[in-house]
């Protein structure tokens, strides 16, 4: 059994029985956002995160998506980078570069990954003017109320303490309005025109209730609740991720 719907002005939730339900759906989902971007703008410009994530957006390597979308159109971006070699294990362009881009045609030069043979901050600095470089001929879309870049797809995991990218709960980087960072900022983020944030797992459960029921003012600096996007916001959740929820069914 599948089920989706809106949920308060938390977004839509989708809730699949299965990883292998959620993982067809995901794919669907980018598919069509691609096909769509692709139509309107002439290419798509998605950003990914590490853990799980990668994982369940397998499908899209397998068929009839690796035949079916335009992956000449696609820009890597990641919404969330570690400051290591790109070799290393914790890197979460060698997770995407193993587990999907070097399955599909991809081109080369339409990946933007961070300089890992630089400093964090220089490595920050040289990823944020690379994608303002990317604003100014539109091959990533500006937000309508700032500067900020409007990804057509950026894509989320949440840990179980709520966080999401490397947004930590409590952490100060939380209020930051101005920079972009190699870790996404809540204005980057809020300013995409989808965000889609996959959780699976019951270990995730209570923050997935905290982040999208009414729980009042309690939690106000639990990251993925501060996921608001001007866009549209869709959750992926499996059973477990769910089963915390208020309202399972809702919609
Ligand atoms: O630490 C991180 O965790 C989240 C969630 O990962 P998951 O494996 O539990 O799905 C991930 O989205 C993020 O990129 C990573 O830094």
């Amino acid at each position: 059994m599948s089920l989706s719907g809106a949920h308060n002005d938390r977004g839509e939730v989708k809730v699949r029985d299965s990883l292998d339900d959620l993982s067809t759906e995901l794919a669907d989902y980018i598919a069509e956002l691609s096909e769509a971007s692709v139509k309107e703008r002439g290419v798509f410009a998605i950003a990914l995160s590490g853990g799980s994530l990668v994982s369940l957006m397998g499908k899209l390597c397998e068929a009839p998506y690796n035949k079916t979308v335009d992956w000449s159109k696609w820009y890597i971006f990641w919404a969330d980078e570690r400051v290591v070699a790109k070799n290393h294990t914790d890197s979460n362009y060698k997770l995407a570069k193993d587990g999907l881009l070097s399955k599909v045609p991809i081109v080369p030069s339409h990946v933007n990954s961070i300089n890992d043979s630089v400093s964090a901050e220089e490595a920050a600095d040289e990823y944020e003017f690379a994608i303002r470089q990317l604003v100014k001929t539109r091959v990533v879309s500006v937000s309508d109320n700032s500067d900020c870049p409007k990804f057509d797809l950026i894509l989320l995991g949440m840990g179980p303490d709520g966080h999401v990218a490397s947004l930590f709960p409590n952490h100060s980087v939380l209020n930051e309005k101005d920079e972009w960072r190699i870790t996404f900022t809540l204005p980057v983020i809020n300013s995409a025109s989808n965000v889609a944030v996959v959780v699976t797992g019951d270990s995730k459960a209570e923050a997935v209730h905290l982040a999208i029921d009414d729980v009042g003012p309690d939690c106000p600096s639990l990251p993925a609740r501060m996921v608001r996007p001007n866009g549209k916001l869709v959750w992926f959740l499996d059973k477990p991720a769910a089963s915390k929820l208020d309202h399972p069914h809702q919609g």
